[in-house]
Parts: structure tokens; C-alpha cells; sequence
């Protein structure tokens, strides 16, 4: 699913996976990690979902991060504040009150950025990405997060397996993905009246053996040749 999918998707206005609530789950386990008002939140690939205005009604800073423009603009337009823009490389930064915007590559996102985060939302995330970006996806989380930054990371299995997002995502995948740097509880796994299996996972970022500058470093390596 390149980039090309997504923007057709947003041009197209095909967005199932949109909820016109707040997704219960976040509600539910949020409470969960223990996080101060003022702590970070990183919501990867979120699109225009309400779960960010919930988070920011918690009063956390929110980074949102998506390929698409539309999806910043439309998210934008349900808040009153006002907005200041501003461009860094491919990523397109929009600035509204706790909220920060980023129309871009989530694997572009800089470092520094990516270090303040306390802890990362994922629905619809994930579960979005083909196999191989997946491994990308966690080892870049892996790589950027400080040690005890948490992630609530939402997924879904559906009877059948699908050849387009949502991927189903097991529980081994979820242990091979993260489990060596993330220490992983399960919180809930839930069967919905349509078969499709929900988890919900809490992950602690652990400590590494030499955090840093190790060889290999994602957010080090493509800062690098950025
Ligand atoms: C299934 S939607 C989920 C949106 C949101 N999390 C929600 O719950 O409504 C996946 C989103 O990820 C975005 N996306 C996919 N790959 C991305 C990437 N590498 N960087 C930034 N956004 C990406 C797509 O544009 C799309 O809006």
C-alpha cells in the first residue's frame, strides 16, 4: 500500500475505516499508562479521527502524522483555533493550539520529534501497513522512542484474510514485531458479533543494552541522508 493507494483512497472519499466516535477502546484503557495531562502523544497514520480531539481534550500535545493533505485540512476544519503553517523537506507541519499536524511520510518524521513523544496511539495503524512495512513500522518505533514510552496499539483478525488494508494481525505478530523491545500486556481480546477479533495492547519501550548512537539507528540514519 503505497502512497499512491492512500491518496486515491482520500480523493475518493472510500474511508470505512473512519469512526464518527471516539473509539471506546481509547476511552476505555487510556487511563491505563498513566501519562500526565501534558504528555506527548504521537498518532501515527491517523488520518481525520476524533480520537485525536479526545486526546486533546485530555489536555496532551498531539502529533498527528498522515500521507494526506485532505486528512490534515478536514481535521483541522472541526477546531476553532487558529493554524500556522509551516514546511520542512516533504513534510507539511500545521500548528493548531496542542496539536500538531504533520501531512507526510511517518517514517520521515525527524527524531527530535519523535524523542519528546511519551507515549504513541495506534488504531487503524498498524493494521494498515503490508507485512514487510510493518517490521519497518515497529523497528522505526523501536529505534525512536525513549526507553518507558508506551504505546496503546489497537488491532483486528477478521475471519478471512484480506489482500488490502485492514490486515489481520495476530498475537504472535504483535510478539515477533515488538516483543524484543517492547515489553507487551495484553488488555483485552475481544470476538464482535461479526467475528472480527479486537486486542488491545499496552507496550513499554524497555531499555536498551547501549541506547543511542548504535549502528543502525533509523531516526540517526535518515537524518543523516536527509
Ligand atoms: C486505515 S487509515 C487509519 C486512519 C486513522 N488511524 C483512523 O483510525 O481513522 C490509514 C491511514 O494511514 C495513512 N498512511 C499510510 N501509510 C502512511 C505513511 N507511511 N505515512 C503517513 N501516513 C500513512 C493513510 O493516508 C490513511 O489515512
Amino acid at each position: 500500500m503505497d502512497r499512491a493507494y492512500w491518496e486515491e483512497v482520500w480523493r475518493e472519499e472510500d474511508l470505512g475505516f473512519h469512526q464518527s466516535q471516539v473509539n471506546r477502546h481509547l476511552q476505555r484503557f487510556w487511563s491505563r499508562l498513566k501519562l500526565a495531562p501534558e504528555a506527548r502523544v504521537l498518532v501515527p497514520l491517523c488520518g481525520k479521527s476524533l480520537d485525536m480531539s479526545w486526546l486533546l481534550s485530555e489536555g496532551h500535545d498531539v502529533i498527528g502524522v498522515d500521507f494526506s493533505r485532505k486528512a490534515q485540512e478536514d481535521f483541522l476544519a472541526t477546531r476553532q483555533e487558529a493554524v500556522r503553517y509551516s514546511q520542512q523537506k516533504d513534510l507539511y507541519l500545521a500548528y493548531q493550539g496542542a496539536l500538531l499536524f504533520v501531512a507526510g511520510d511517518v517514517f520521515h518524521l525527524r527524531q527530535e520529534m519523535l524523542r519528546s513523544v511519551d507515549a504513541v496511539y495506534d488504531r487503524a495503524a498498524l493494521v494498515a501497513l503490508p507485512p514487510a512495512t510493518r517490521q519497518n513500522y515497529a523497528f522505526f518505533l523501536a529505534q525512536c522512542l525513549r526507553p518507558g514510552a508506551q504505546i496503546l496499539l489497537v488491532t483486528r483478525q477478521a475471519p478471512e484474510e484480506r489482500l488490502s488494508p485492514p490486515f489481520n494481525i495476530s498475537a504472535e505478530e504483535v510478539d515477533r514485531l515488538y516483543g524484543t523491545n517492547f515489553r507487551i500486556e495484553r488488555l483485552q481480546r475481544e470476538e464482535r458479533g461479526d467475528g472480527v477479533i479486537e486486542e488491545v495492547y499496552l507496550m513499554k519501550r524497555k531499555t536498551p543494552k547501549a541506547f543511542g548512537r548504535l549502528p543502525g539507528d533509523a531516526c540517526e540514519a535518515r537524518q543523516a541522508s536527509s
